[in-house]
């Protein structure tokens, strides 16, 4: 079996987390270099890493001859310049969300995508891969519950750290929503609106939570409870409304404690907890994608830059208290025919 010889740009948080899957939980990949701006983190990284080269820079890491493909794991603002870099190597690029945190940087990676003629970016959208949002899909696909109507969403964090923004709620948390939903419904959202509840005596200067509601084209509608400060855990849910009924994601602790006339079942801390085997299915496949000289399958650039596009209407609405609509670019034919693909 070939292995593919994986450089991974940024050793903080998750960059450490894909390269502990890579080593110890994935197969056909070995972690061949990296880099961060940080070079005591990322020395101690490549110490760990027996026969990895560790780089100065992300371009030095990305005209290695003996790195096949990057993961892009540094901060938002620096992932257009890394997938742009590894789009001119015509390497394949795994980019962490956001795919750029502006939709005209979002829109340059299209560009240059789709002039290199071929698919080569990834973006790092795990939900996608997530068990119970793929038995959540296959439920409303199969029209088991009719067509769907409405779909209700929490997402709530423990805590953030103190650089997190009024807008990281949508931009940074509800970002994975906005991805969700359109592969979810299979089509794009329109508008976006924000409501804004009581503020939580948690969220310090944050107005939180928040209340996005998005639009669907197809006309449904889906609310997203963003709350970041909730104290308790971290905590996703998700519940499709059909005609002829409904379907949520399940309760996923696999232990149940009862004890004192109380029943109870742990909540995960965070997300690297909740979606720990999401995360592992997500690399898997766009590894195994990748076999023999293949294309990434998974959320693609177009799927970066909408989720960039509608982040923004998200942000407006926030700050307006207006609807606004979602305009996108039109969408050149490298990423299919259907509205999102499956
Ligand atoms: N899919 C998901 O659920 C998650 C995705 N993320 C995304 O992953 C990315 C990284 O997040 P974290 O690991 O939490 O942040 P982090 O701050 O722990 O790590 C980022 C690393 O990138 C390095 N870095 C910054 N600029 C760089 C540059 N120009 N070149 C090379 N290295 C550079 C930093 O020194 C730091 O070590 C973000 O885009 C974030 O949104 C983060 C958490 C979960
Ligand atoms: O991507 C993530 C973080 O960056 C973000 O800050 C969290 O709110 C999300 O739950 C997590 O999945």
């Amino acid at each position: 079996m070939s292995v593919l010889r994986v450089g991974v740009i940024g050793t903080g948080m998750i960059g450490r987390d894909h390269i502990r899957r890579m080593t110890t939980v994935l197969a056909g990949v070995a972690v061949t270099a990296v880099t961060d701006v940080d070079v005591d983190t990322a020395k101690k990284v490549a110490e760990g890493l027996p026969g990895a080269t560790l780089h100065a820079t992300g371009e030095d890491l990305i005209a290695d001859p003996a790195v096949d493909a990057v993961v892009v794991c540094s901060w938002g603002p620096t992932h257009e310049q890394y997938v742009l870099a590894s789009i001119a190597a015509g390497k394949p690029v795994f980019c962490e969300k956001p795919l750029a945190t502006t939709q005209d940087a979002c829109l340059r990676i299209v560009r240059a995508e789709v002039a290199a003629g071929r698919r080569l970016v990834q973006v790092g959208y795990m939900r996608r891969y997530d068990a119970a949002y793929r038995a959540l899909k296959q439920v409303v696909d199969s029209g088991a519950i009719g067509t769907p109507l409405m779909m209700h969403c929490a997402h709530r964090n423990a805590s953030v750290p103190s650089f997190y923004e009024k807008e990281s709620a949508i931009t940074d948390t509800a970002v994975h929503e906005i991805d969700m939903v359109r592969w979810m419904f299979g089509e794009e959202i329109s508008a976006a609106r924000v409501l804004i509840p009581r503020r939580s005596r948690n969220g310090g200067p944050l107005q939180d939570p928040l209340l996005l509601i998005l639009e669907m084209a197809g006309g449904a509608l889906v609310d997203v409870e963003i709350s970041v400060n909730i104290r308790y855990g971290y905590d996703i849910r998700g519940e499709v409304v059909g005609e002829d009924g409904t379907a949520a994601l399940g309760e996923l602790s696999p232990v149940v404690v009862r004890t004192a006339r109380q029943r109870s079942t742990p909540v995960p801390v965070d997300w690297r907890e909740r979606f720990l085997g999401a995360y592992d299915v997500e690399i898997q496949e766009w590894i195994d994608s990748l076999a023999g000289g293949g294309a990434p399958v998974g959320p693609n650039a177009w799927d970066g830059y909408a989720a960039a596009v509608v982040s923004d209407a998200g942000v407006a609405a926030l700050r307006t208290g207006e609807r606004v609509p979602v305009d996108l670019a039109p969408r050149p034919a490298l990423y299919g025919t259907v509205a999102v693909l499956p």
